[in-house]
């Protein structure tokens, strides 16, 4: 039990230093107050939400382990290689990739209620 409270412990640390840290972490939680409020003034279905929250959760941890990724190529080499930067473009690409179909998934929620 107590090694289990030690892992969210960990846990906990690595969101709190991600939020403090890394400016697009900002952004999302930023964006994930907005689409809150959004959806409550609007009004959504249950399974609306249930996708919205898996959007939440999806885009948060994906930023979060691309700073990971961030993290790693630093500690590993403070050189310029190719390999490094590839590392760090492909998981940029990859939280690009979530945020554009989130947006997208979004707009076919939000879209058809307000207009
Ligand atoms: N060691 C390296 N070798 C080669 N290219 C690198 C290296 N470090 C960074 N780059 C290139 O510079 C880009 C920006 O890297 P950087 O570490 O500054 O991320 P960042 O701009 O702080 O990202 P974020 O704003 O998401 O935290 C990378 O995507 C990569 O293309």
């Amino acid at each position: 039990m107590r090694a289990f409270f030690k892992a969210f412990h960990y846990a906990a640390k690595g969101i709190v230093h991600s939020l403090r840290s890394e400016r697009n972490m900002k952004f999302h939680t930023i964006a994930l107050i907005f689409v809150t409020i959004a959806g409550l003034l609007t009004g959504l279905s249950i399974t609306e939400w249930m996708i919205i929250l898996i959007l939440f959760g999806g885009m948060l941890s994906l930023e979060m382990l691309n700073t990971a990724i961030e993290r790693v190529v630093d500690l590993v080499t403070t050189d310029h290689h190719p390999l490094a930067g590839q590392a760090k473009d492909v998981g940029s690409g990859a939280v690009l990739v979530f945020a554009i179909i989130s947006a997208v998934i979004g707009l076919i929620i939000f879209l058809p209620k307000w207009f």
